[in-house]
């Protein structure tokens, strides 16, 4: 590193301080403000702390909310952050965040209980390898920072995840190169597990035999190496509705199955009855396929290979209503009032950074029924804002917790025309 741009971290400081409330990501917040990941409200503790950020070296007054975590890593990996809380507790505060969140935007609305969508655990994790030294270190990236915290299992991730830990390990041990680091995506699909390695460097003769040799020998369904398939068993499909769809190697799928299923039941009640749906965000087509049951739909999607997965699943199920497919950067070139005209219900999943164009060419256009999905409040809720102010009326805004144990939540509600 360049030492004149070197960033010298703040010295340490050893203080007493007591946590007030938990913040958005699920770190404890002190006065200071000081963020403090392990503690409760109302716990005091030693911390060490270094600018805003504090780490616990003594807990000296414990809450009552406190609960042992079930995975032996939870301190240090950054998967899941809250897994020390109890259930209600952490319900409560996780519906909060999008109550607030609403708040800030001035938007009033009544906001459903956290509905728990884990399912049967988390479809997709990426994992990381490293060699330090003759050693393999294998896992997920560290809470605060960029070390891999060495795992042997995940609690919350998908069986068909779980089953495969000593297997992925093993992949990676004889993938990592020297230098630089493995990342291995991971996705539990309908059809069996989908892996997808990636790391600086060529691909050899020997990483695809390897590759082979071992999703035949663990049955795995398909796997990749930087996104080209190297061996396919079977397909790695999911089922969104009666379409069945294979997703681009590491693409893009709500974290649960129970989750996808939760939202796509809301917004399938919301638009139904509608002549011509729109479903922007379209990602490998969730929403888009299982709406098609019953309306023509248009699909908008700014990445290619998840909307061919979705073009692909269209045209291979049979009895569903026409479905086009639109490649189309929705934060540059939002559908216009006019390109809306045809539509009377629009889908909208945009990234955490939200839809504000989109939004307000749908707050400009006569849509009758928009179904705002997000997996940040507050977007979402600035979102809801513009949308508002255009005069739709919000129905009740359901959170929807699939990254269970997380201080991520996902949120979906209903706009109508007044
Ligand atoms: C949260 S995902 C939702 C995908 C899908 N609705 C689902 O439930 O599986 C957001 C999707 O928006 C796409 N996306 C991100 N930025 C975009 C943009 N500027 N224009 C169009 N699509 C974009 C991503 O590729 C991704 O597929």
């Amino acid at each position: 590193m360049n030492r004149r741009h070197a960033k010298k971290s703040p010295p340490a400081a050893e203080v007493e301080l007591e946590a007030e409330s938990v913040g958005a990501r699920g770190d404890a917040i002190a006065q200071g403000p000081v963020y403090v990941p392990g503690l409760l409200p109302g716990e005091r503790a030693i911390v060490e702390v270094r600018g805003e950020r504090g780490r616990v070296k003594e807990i000296l007054s414990e809450s009552p909310e406190r609960v042992r975590p079930f995975c032996p890593i939870h301190e240090r990996c950054g998967g899941c952050s809250l897994q020390h809380w109890a259930a209600d507790a952490y319900r409560t505060w996780k519906r909060e965040l999008v109550v607030t969140a609403l708040r800030r935007e001035g938007v009033s609305g009544h906001v459903a209980p956290l509905l728990h969508a884990h399912g049967q655990g988390r479809r997709r994790a990426t994992l990381h390898a490293k060699r330090s030294g003759s050693d393999l270190v294998f896992g997920y990236t560290m809470r605060a920072g960029h070390a891999i915290v060495d795992a042997k299992d995940c609690p919350v991730a998908h069986g068909l995840i779980r089953k495969s830990f000593p297997a992925l390990r093993n992949l990676a041990d004889r993938l990592t190169p020297d230098r630089g680091q493995l990342d291995i995506a991971v996705t539990a699909t309908d059809g069996g597990l989908d892996v997808s390695c990636a790391w600086p460097g060529e691909i050899t003769l020997d990483h695809r035999l390897t590759a082979a040799e071992l999703a035949a020998k663990e049955g795995w369904a398909r796997i990749s190496l930087k996104a080209e398939p190297a061996a396919e068993r079977t397909r790695p499909y999911v089922q969104f509705g009666r379409a069945r769809v294979v997703p681009p190697p590491g693409g893009f799928l709500q974290a649960t199955k129970a989750g996808e299923e939760a939202l796509a039941e809301r917004a399938m009640k919301a638009v139904r009855g509608a002549k011509r749906i729109a479903d922007l965000y379209a990602g490998c087509g969730a929403f888009a396929l299982r709406a098609a049951e019953f309306a023509p739909v248009l699909a908008v999607e700014g990445d290619p290979a998840p909307l061919a997965a979705l073009r692909h699943g269209a045209d291979h199920t049979q009895g569903l209503k026409p479905v086009e497919t639109r490649h189309r950067d929705l934060a540059l070139e939002p559908m216009s009032v006019k390109e809306l005209e045809p539509f009377d219900a629009v889908i909208m999943d945009p990234p955490r950074t939200g839809a504000k164009t989109q939004a307000e060419r749908l707050a400009d256009s006569r849509v009758p029924v928009v179904v705002s999905i997000s997996c940040n409040p507050a977007t979402f809720a600035r979102d809801a804002a513009i949308l508002i102010e255009g005069g739709y009326e919000m129905d009740t805004v359901t959170p929807v917790d699939q990254f269970a144990w997380t201080g991520h939540v996902e949120t979906i509600a209903a706009f109508r025309r007044r």
